[in-house]
């Protein structure tokens, strides 16, 4: 079967690793310095359920709550990476906004969405547990991870998790497999 392409766009409230977790998937590295994404697209090609995937990842500028939604994500984007840093309550609270915001512009009421919540490693200044995270994503439908850009913890299954995600919504993997015998 020929690669099947999707488009994916991170999102996120500024300094959560959005870059960080991109440049990890993609190049298998971590970079420490903090350089301020304006915006920056990766291709990375992978396989899930035998499938290939030529992935375009959209690396977006940082977001807060007053930030209007871009809108050049909003059309041709087949799923989105939402991503919060357990250390900052704040990058928590503007996941719920972005995805508001999201739901809004699509004007669809289901959309794929993977919610991560990076920066695992600094657990002494862990501020939003595992549980709320979960919650969230419930409450969204969505998948949910929590993940370390820097120490590559989880971080490939963030896309993979969004590709079945997106096969979903597409019908193409049946939530639960059941099996009607008449
Ligand atoms: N300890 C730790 N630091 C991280 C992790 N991920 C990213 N960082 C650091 O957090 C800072 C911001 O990371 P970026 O990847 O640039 O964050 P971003 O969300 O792309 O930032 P903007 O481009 O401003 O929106 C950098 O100093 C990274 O090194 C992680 O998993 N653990």
């Amino acid at each position: 079967m020929p690669p099947k392409q999707r488009k994916i766009a991170v999102m996120g409230y500024r300094s959560v690793g959005k870059s960080s977790l991109s440049i990890q998937f993609v190049e298998g590295q971590f970079v420490d310095s903090y350089d301020p994404t304006i915006e920056n697209t990766f291709t990375k090609s992978t396989r899930v359920n035998s499938q290939d995937y030529e992935l375009k990842l959209v690396d977006t500028a940082g977001q807060d709550e007053y930030s209007i939604f871009p809108s050049q994500y909003s059309i041709d984007v087949h799923g989105y990476v939402l991503v919060y840093s357990i250390t900052s309550s704040k990058s928590f609270e503007v996941v719920q906004v972005i995805y508001e915001k999201l739901l809004d512009i699509t004007g669809k009421g289901h959309v794929p969405i993977i919610l991560v919540g990076n920066k695992t490693d600094l657990h002494m200044e862990r501020t939003i547990s595992m549980e709320e995270g979960k919650k969230l994503a419930e409450s969204w439908n969505a998948a949910f991870l929590e993940t370390s850009a820097k120490q590559n913890a989880a971080v490939s299954d963030i896309f993979h998790l969004l590709i079945k995600e997106i096969e979903k919504a597409d019908g193409n993997i049946p939530e639960k497999s059941s099996c009607i015998l008449s």
